[in-house]
């Protein structure tokens, strides 16, 4: 079974007069991960598509074109990048195999027809971000464990952690879409503090790798009017161009941060001090 849920785009004075139960349904994805099904969520923010593939070992599913992209197929129109965010497993696209492990990453350019997700262990759960797109790119996997990792933050702000950027300008190629893992060191809990925006893109993250009972306290907003979501393990935050985009763990965690939109120019951020904030 599969499901799109259509999100519409909010200004930001929207976001200030909403309630803890309207911030979550604007922004914040629940859910993602049913057993047996794909779910996914078309917001209208740059048009990027989130979803999450939970197939049962032996059962794969295949991604349909689902209504509110009135295409033949998933990507005709359309990149995505798909990311296993737990167990392992198999995703074709047009009868190639690409064999993925924990925090591995495949980007599936647009033109390809037919994509199936295979799980290799019980609870693989694949991470789905799509943006709309103009070019073909080749299929290419990304592996978290060969991916240069950046070391940034320090622990005396318990901000240390490490970025892989998989597809971007200097990395996989895409039409607009830019995708990578931030991973959070033993004993730091911040991570993008000191924030910033970057109004040429929307951003998304999915927060993983946490324990069940844990949180991730995320803020969102504009920089002089910020607000909180209390997120789980496996959900994800949409943070639209005006956002910040922002947390803190009561545990490490990692996260997919994906983008679309205007440009993939990574380093265009409009930087947010710390004492600014409000
Ligand atoms: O626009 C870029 C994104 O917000 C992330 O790459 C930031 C991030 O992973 C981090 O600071 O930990
Ligand atoms: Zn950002």
């Amino acid at each position: 079974m599969s499901t799109m849920e259509v999100r519409h785009n909010t200004h930001p004075t929207q976001l200030t007069s909403f309630d803890t139960a309207q911030l979550r349904a604007h922004y914040l994805v629940e859910n993602l991960f049913q057993a047996g099904e794909i779910h996914t969520i078309y917001s209208h923010a740059d048009r990027a598509v989130l979803g999450g593939a939970a197939p049962l070992p032996g059962k794969p599913l295949r991604l349909a074109a689902e209504d509110p992209l009135r295409s033949k197929y998933f990507c005709e129109r359309r990149e995505l990048a798909v990311v296993v965010v737990s167990g392992k497993g198999r995703v074709q696209t047009d009868g190639y195999e690409h064999t993925l492990g924990h925090r591995d990453c495949v980007y599936i350019g647009r033109g390809t027809e037919r994509i199936e997700f295979h799980a290799d262990a019980e609870g693989t759960h694949f991470y789905l971000f799509s943006t709309s797109s103009h070019a073909n790119f080749p299929t290419v996997v990304a592996r978290y464990a060969e991916t240069n990792a950046v070391r940034i933050g320090t622990k005396g702000r318990s901000s240390e952690r490490t970025i892989r950027k998989f597809i971007h300008m200097d990395g996989i190629r895409s039409s607009q879409l830019v995708l990578g893992i931030t991973t959070l060191a033993e004993g730091s809990v911040w991570n993008t503090m000191a924030p910033h925006t970057h109004d040429r893109r929307t951003e998304c993250y999915l927060y993983f790798d946490l324990p069940p009972e844990e949180r991730v306290m995320h803020l969102l907003g504009q920089p002089n009017e910020t607000r909180n979501l209390i997120v789980a393990n496996e959900q994800a935050v949409i943070s639209p161009s005006w956002s910040i985009h922002c947390g803190a763990g009561t545990h490490p965690y990692s996260f997919v941060w994906a983008m679309g939109g205007e440009n993939q120019a990574f380093d265009d951020m409009d930087p947010v001090a710390v004492t600014e904030l409000r």
